[in-house]
C-alpha cells in the first residue's frame, strides 16, 4: 500500500468491510463520501445507490447519490434523489442546499437564452426533408396506374393550347366571372355549370379548368377535381393548381403522387417567401407523416399529425381519463448505464434476474428452508448467450436468433474485435483513456452507447441483407437509403457538435462500423455521428419491464398455498425490491408526443405481444382533435427551472399553456411583463402562487385569456424521458 493516500487506504478497508458484511448501507456511503472528495462520482453514485438499495430511506445516502448526480450533470437523476429527501426530511439544510445548486447549475445560462429566444421558437418544417423514398418510382408507377384504371385519370391526358376567336374567349371570361361570384357565394352547382359552359367556349383556358377543379373540390368530387388539374401541362400548372392537386391526390389515397405535386408546388414558392409560404410545404409533411404513422396508429383512436412542432399525435375520438390512448414497441433498446449490472435480455428488455440477486444481501439471511423454496418457484431465468462473443444474453432462443439478424451480426465481438472496446467502455460505465490517455468520462449520457451503436448495426445488417437478396457485393445508394429508413421515423434536433463533445466515442464507432463482420464497411461521418446521437437523445423513453421473474414468482407462491409461500409474500411485501427503470428504448410513435407542462398524457410500463412495450394513458379528459402531450420533466418544478432544463436537454423554449400562464418571478408581471421597481415586487395569485400581476385589470386579463385553465391543475411527478443531460 505503499503510494496509496488516506483516502485510498480507507477506501480499500471499507471495501473489505463491503465484502464481508453486505448488508449495511453505512459503509458504503463513507466510501461513496471517498469517492466523492476524490472526484471519482461514478462511483460516489453508485456506492449512493448501493447504500439506498439496503435501505431506501436513507436521507444522508439520497443527499449523496444527488450530489453526485449534480456533478455528473445528471440533473434529472440528482432532482429525483434530492426531491426524494426533501419529502422525508423537509427541513434538512443540505438537500436545500444542493436543490440550490442543482437549480443555479440548471438556469445558469437561462437568463441570456430567455431574453434571446421569442415566444415562437422554430418551425420544423424548414428542418424536414422532402427527398423521395427509395422505391418510390415503382410506387409512383402503381398509382398512376390506379388513377387510370379506377378513376379514368390519364395524367398523359393535357389540353393544348386552342386557337380561339377573341369573342369566343371574351364570352368564355364572362363565363369564368360568373362561375367565380356563384362559388364565392356558395352556389356551387350555379358555378360548376357556368365552369362548363365557359370552358365548352374555351377548352384550352388553363384558369378555368383550376376553377372548375375547386369547384369540383368544394362539392367533394376529388377524382373529377383532378381530372381538371391534370389536363394543365406541367409549365402553365401555378402553385395553387399543384397544391390542390396534392391535396386531392391524398383524399384519393395516392400519398407517393401527393407528394409529388406537393413538392413541385414547395419548388415553386420563391425562394424569398420560403420562409413566410410554407403551406405546401406542411401539406406535404401531413401526406408523409400519414404514410409512415398511418400503419401504427390504425388500431388506436389517435393520428399524427405535422404541426409548427413538427409531428404531433391528435386524437381522432373522445378519450376519457385512464383510457389507453395507444402502445407502442421499441424499435431499438439499450439498457441505461446505472442500470447495466441489472440481468436482463439484450435484445427485449425482459428481466432476467435470478432469485438471489433479487433479495440481494439478505438472501443468505432467509432460513434454509425458505431458501429452497424460493429457487423451486423463481421462473427459469437462465436463457441463452451469443455463442461468439459470450457477453450479450437474451431471454430466449427467438430473441437470439432475431438480435443476430438485425444487428449482433456485425458487431458482435468475436466477428468484429473493434466492438469489444464499447462493451468494454459500457463495463467501465461510460468511462476510459481519453485522446491524451487520462482516465475520464467519454460518454456522458444516461442510457448506454450500446443503442448509437446498435442504430448503425441494424442500418447495416439489413444493407447487408438488401445485398445478399440482390446477388450484389457492394451496397448501392438505393440500399443504403433503404436501410435507414426505420429510423427516419426519429426526429433529430440538437445545437452542440457530438463528435467534438465525445471524440472518443466518435472514433470507436466509425472504427466498429469500418469493419463491421468484414464484409461490409459502413463510414460514420462527423454529420451522420452527429444526427443519430441526437435523434438517440431527443427520442429515447425509458422503461422496464413491467412483467417480471417477481410477477411469475408471486404468482406460483400464491398457487401454492404453501405456508412458506405466505412467509415470503409478507417478506416481499416488506421489502420492496422492484428494480424500476432499466432500459431506454426508441418508440416510433411514442417519440411523436411533444411535451406540455400540462401533460394530459402519462407514460407506463407495458407488455405487447410477450415483450416489453409502453403504454399512454389518459390523464385528463382530451377531444378528438385534441393534441396529445407528455412530459419530458417533472412538472412539479418552477417555470424557470422547467424552461431551462427542457432547453438544456431537449433544445426547445416550452411554451405550453402552463408556461404561457405561470411566471418566473414577482419581479415581472406574468401578464404585461412589467417590471416591478424598487423593492417592491408584485403580488401573486392566492391560488396557484405561481403567477404575479402589477394590477386587478392585468390579473383579470389573464384568468379569461388562460390562467384559469391552469391555476388549479395538479402536477405530479412523472416517469421521465432519458435527456442527454450533460449536454
Ligand atoms: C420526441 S420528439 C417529439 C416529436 C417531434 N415534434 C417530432 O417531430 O418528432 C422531441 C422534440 O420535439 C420538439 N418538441 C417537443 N415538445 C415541444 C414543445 N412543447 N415546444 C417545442 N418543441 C417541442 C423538440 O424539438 C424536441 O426535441
Amino acid at each position: 500500500m505503499g503510494d496509496l493516500t488516506d483516502a485510498d487506504k480507507k477506501i480499500v478497508a471499507l471495501s473489505a468491510v463491503i465484502g464481508a458484511v453486505k448488508t449495511d448501507p453505512g459503509p458504503f456511503l463513507d466510501r461513496s463520501t471517498l469517492f466523492s472528495e476524490k472526484g471519482l462520482y461514478r462511483q460516489a453514485l453508485e456506492d449512493a445507490k448501493s447504500a439506498l438499495r439496503l435501505e431506501p430511506k436513507h436521507v444522508p445516502a439520497l443527499i449523496a447519490a444527488g450530489r453526485a448526480a449534480l456533478k455528473l450533470k445528471r440533473f434529472e437523476e440528482s432532482y429525483k434523489f434530492l426531491n426524494e429527501g426533501l419529502t422525508l426530511d423537509s427541513k434538512n439544510e443540505k438537500i436545500v442546499e444542493s436543490l440550490r445548486l442543482l437549480q443555479d447549475e440548471i438556469v445558469s445560462d437561462y437568463d441570456e437564452r430567455a431574453q434571446g429566444i421569442p415566444e415562437k421558437t422554430y418551425k420544423a418544417v424548414e428542418l424536414c426533408s422532402q427527398d423521395v423514398y427509395p422505391g418510390d418510382d415503382e410506387l409512383y408507377k402503381h398509382e398512376v396506374e390506379i388513377l387510370l384504371k379506377k378513376y379514368t385519370i390519364d395524367i398523359a391526358d393535357i389540353v393544348k393550347p386552342a386557337d380561339v376567336p377573341l369573342s369566343k374567349r371574351k364570352e368564355a371570361a364572362s363565363f369564368g366571372v360568373m362561375a367565380y361570384n356563384a362559388r364565392s357565394d356558395g352556389r356551387l352547382e350555379e358555378a360548376l355549370q357556368c365552369c362548363h359552359v365557359a370552358l365548352g367556349k374555351d377548352p384550352g383556358n388553363y384558369r378555368l379548368l383550376h376553377m372548375r377543379a375547386m369547384v369540383f373540390d368544394d362539392l367533394e368530387e376529388p377524382a373529377h377535381a383532378l381530372k381538371n388539374l391534370v389536363m394543365i401541362p406541367k409549365p402553365f400548372r401555378f402553385v395553387e393548381a399543384w397544391k390542390l392537386g396534392g391535396k386531392l391526390l391524398q383524399k384519393l389515397k395516392l400519398p407517393v403522387m401527393s407528394e409529388f405535386w406537393l413538392r413541385k408546388a414547395t419548388e415553386m414558392v420563391p425562394e424569398a417567401d420560403r420562409r413566410k409560404d410554407l403551406e405546401a410545404a406542411m401539406l406535404f409533411q401531413q401526406v408523409r407523416v400519414d404514410r409512415i404513422y398511418g400503419p401504427l396508429t390504425y388500431e388506436f383512436p389517435v393520428k399524427v399529425k405535422f404541426t409548427d412542432y413538427g409531428r404531433a399525435v391528435v386524437a381522432t375520438e373522445s378519450l376519457k381519463p385512464e383510457e389507453n390512448a395507444f402502445d407502442d414497441t421499441p424499435v431499438v433498446i439499450g439498457q441505461l448505464i446505472s442500470c447495466i449490472q441489472q440481468p436482463a435480455c439484450g435484445h427485449c428488455g425482459n428481466s432476467m434476474v435470478t432469485v438471489q440477486q433479487f433479495f440481494g444481501p439478505t438472501f443468505d439471511s432467509l432460513p434454509e428452508d425458505l431458501q429452497t423454496f424460493a429457487i423451486g418457484h423463481w421462473p427459469d431465468v437462465r436463457g441463452v448467450t451469443c455463442s461468439g462473443c459470450q457477453r450479450e444474453r437474451y431471454c430466449s432462443e427467438n430473441c437470439r436468433h432475431e438480435a443476430w439478424y438485425r444487428y449482433h451480426r456485425v458487431m458482435c465481438p468475436f466477428v468484429n474485435p473493434a466492438a469489444g472496446d464499447l462493451y468494454e467502455l459500457i463495463e467501465n460505465r461510460g468511462q476510459g483513456r481519453d485522446e491524451k490517455g487520462k482516465w475520464s468520462d467519454l460518454w456522458v449520457c444516461q442510457y448506454s452507447p450500446i443503442v448509437l451503436a446498435k442504430i448503425w448495426a441494424m442500418i447495416a445488417s439489413e444493407a447487408k441483407r438488401l445485398m445478399e437478396e440482390r446477388g450484389i457485393t457492394e451496397p448501392d445508394t438505393e440500399i443504403w437509403a433503404r436501410a435507414k429508413m426505420p429510423f427516419r421515423k426519429f426526429i433529430s434536433y440538437g445545437s452542440m457538435s457530438a463528435a467534438q463533445k465525445m471524440p472518443e466515442i466518435f472514433k470507436l464507432m466509425q472504427r466498429i462500423f469500418e469493419a463491421c463482420d468484414g464484409t461490409l464497411s459502413y463510414k460514420i461521418s462527423e454529420a451522420e455521428f452527429e444526427a443519430r446521437y441526437y435523434q438517440a437523445t431527443c427520442n429515447l423513453q425509458a422503461f422496464a419491464a413491467s412483467v417480471t421473474p417477481k410477477t411469475a414468482f408471486m404468482d406460483n407462491l400464491v398457487k401454492t398455498g404453501d405456508i412458506r409461500a405466505l412467509r415470503l409474500l409478507r417478506f416481499l411485501e416488506e421489502n420492496d425490491r422492484s428494480a424500476g427503470v432499466s432500459f431506454a428504448g426508441m418508440f416510433p410513435l411514442h417519440a411523436c408526443l411533444n411535451h406540455a407542462c400540462d401533460n394530459n398524457v402519462y407514460v407506463m410500463d407495458g407488455f405487447v405481444n410477450g415483450k416489453p412495450a409502453v403504454h399512454v394513458r389518459v390523464r385528463r379528459h382530451i377531444r378528438p382533435g385534441d393534441e396529445l402531450f407528455t412530459t419530458y420533466i417533472d412538472t412539479a418544478m418552477p417555470r424557470k427551472l422547467r424552461r431551462a432544463w427542457l432547453c438544456k436537454s431537449f433544445n426547445f423554449w416550452c411554451n405550453c399553456r402552463r408556461c404561457q400562464f405561470e411566471g418566473d418571478d414577482s419581479s415581472t408581471c406574468t401578464e404585461c411583463k412589467k417590471a416591478a421597481s424598487g423593492d417592491r415586487n408584485f403580488p401573486g395569485c392566492s391560488r396557484c402562487r405561481k403567477a404575479w400581476y402589477c394590477s386587478t385589470a392585468c390579473q383579470k386579463k389573464a384568468w379569461a385569456r388562460g390562467h384559469r385553465d391552469i391555476c388549479s391543475l395538479e402536477h405530479t411527478a412523472v416517469q421521465m424521458g432519458v435527456s442527454a443531460t450533460g449536454s
